[in-house]
């Protein structure tokens, strides 16, 4: 079987909600006053766009073959991210057939190893990489997951990211993951409204729905061992990316202080193979937690879930629309995914990416059955209604 040649890839950008799901309007709960590494800067405490979370904006890439065909998808990376597209990494990509996956993917990484290996360069590889996926999906008229082994269960369930894990409770989440909103620098004043706010939530919720925190690198190792400690009274299921990502001791060492049954998970601003061996090996978590979007893509992520499987480790992607929902269906030790709810009041279920993609899945009472997955590639469109911007060429 002959596959049509990758004829051209294309960068685009747009602003506004989509992939950079933190660029979202005023009184949004995502930009309440949450907990970060920059909250020691009381002019940058109380939004997270005033210090530049949503700087970068959305990648759109584009990879269209000999024949016509259009594969696509979103990252995280704006216009620098569309630059790398066009400049560098589509020369590995054009000329070559899109079942060279693999050997595209080892161009692109380490052909820019010198400058890239985490962040935006790597967003920018799994942007190419998921959409070659896409592109290989369309050409074999398939969806994702079947190219990727199958769906090993009926359904995925979700859990909640949000304000409001009451709300996510009533609408059939099996948890709610809570954003931190008061980190070191609001002393123990900051920590007892941050154990306020989960108490309130338990008694909403009761005894036996899960509840976490997101924490968001924005503590230190004692920070994070008291709230954990001070947490468990409330059942708290996991703390999450407590520390800097690139802190493995504190990690390492948090996993050890944290109360017995309380899971330490991070990795959602983790990259590769290499960095995830480094989380396991050093034992820095129970569940990791890479993006597709960001980690290397379906091809990265496909290396780390089995390093992780070997070691029991589960990994639940951060919350990324379809490009979870189509890995996730298809791993054992992955079990449930993160729904990140992007209405602003965090009470009701609205496309993660929206308004950027049609036909983009929804859980319906925390839900999402594998059939709803089933049509090429990822099975979403660009809305042709979001303007696309294409600021390089190659
Ligand atoms: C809710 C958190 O602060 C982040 O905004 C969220 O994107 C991420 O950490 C998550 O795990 O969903
Ligand atoms: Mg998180």
């Amino acid at each position: 079987m002959t596959f049509p040649t990758i004829k051209q890839v294309r960068a685009h950008v747009v602003r506004g909600g989509g992939a950079d799901y933190h660029d979202q309007g005023d009184g949004h709960w995502i930009d309440d006053h949450i907990a970060t590494p920059m909250a020691k800067y009381p002019e940058y405490r109380q939004s997270r766009q005033s210090f530049g979370i949503n700087v970068l904006g959305t990648l759109v890439v584009e990879i269209e073959a000999a024949d016509g065909t259009v594969g696509f998808a979103v990252t995280t990376g704006g216009e620098p991210a569309a630059y790398i597209v066009e400049k560098h990494l589509a020369r590995f990509l054009e000329g070559h057939s899109p079942t060279d996956y693999e050997k595209i993917w080892d161009q692109m990484y380490f052909g820019t190893q010198y400058y890239g290996r985490k962040g935006l360069v790597v967003n920018a590889i799994s942007g190419v990489d998921l959409a070659l996926w896409d592109l290989l999906g369309k050409l074999r008229r398939e969806p994702v997951y079947h190219l990727l082994g199958g769906a090993v269960r009926d359904e995925l369930s979700f859990y909640a990211t949000g304000a409001r894990p009451d709300l996510a409770k009533q609408m059939g989440f099996i948890g709610g993951k809570m954003p931190l909103h008061h980190g070191p620098a609001e002393g123990e004043e900051g920590l007892k409204k941050n154990i306020a706010e989960l108490a309130t939530m338990r008694e909403r919720c009761g005894e036996d729905f899960w509840l976490m925190f997101d924490c968001w690198m924005a503590l230190d190792l004692n920070y994070a061992t008291r709230l954990a400690h001070r947490a468990k009274d409330y059942g708290l299921k996991w703390i999450e990316e407590a520390l800097s990502p690139d802190d493995y001791w504190g990690y390492a060492a948090l996993k050890k202080a944290a109360p017995a049954g309380m899971l330490v998970t991070t990795g959602e601003h983790e990259a590769t193979r290499w960095g995830f061996r480094m989380l396991m090996e050093m034992e820095c978590c129970d569940i990791i937690q890479p993006d597709v979007g960001w980690c290397g893509g379906v091809t990265e992520l496909l290396k780390i879930s089995a390093m992780a499987d070997s070691r029991g480790v589960m990994v639940i992607p951060h919350g990324s629309s379809v490009y979870s929902y189509h890995f996730v269906i298809t791993r054992h030790n992955s079990p449930f995914a993160e729904f990140l709810m992007m209405a602003p009041k965090a009470d009701q279920v609205v496309p993660m990416f929206h308004p950027q993609l049609l036909g983009e899945p929804v859980p319906e009472n925390g839900r999402l059955k594998a059939t709803a997955l089933d049509k090429p590639g990822f099975g979403v469109d660009l809305n042709p209604a979001v303007t696309l911007h294409r600021p390089y060429t190659h």
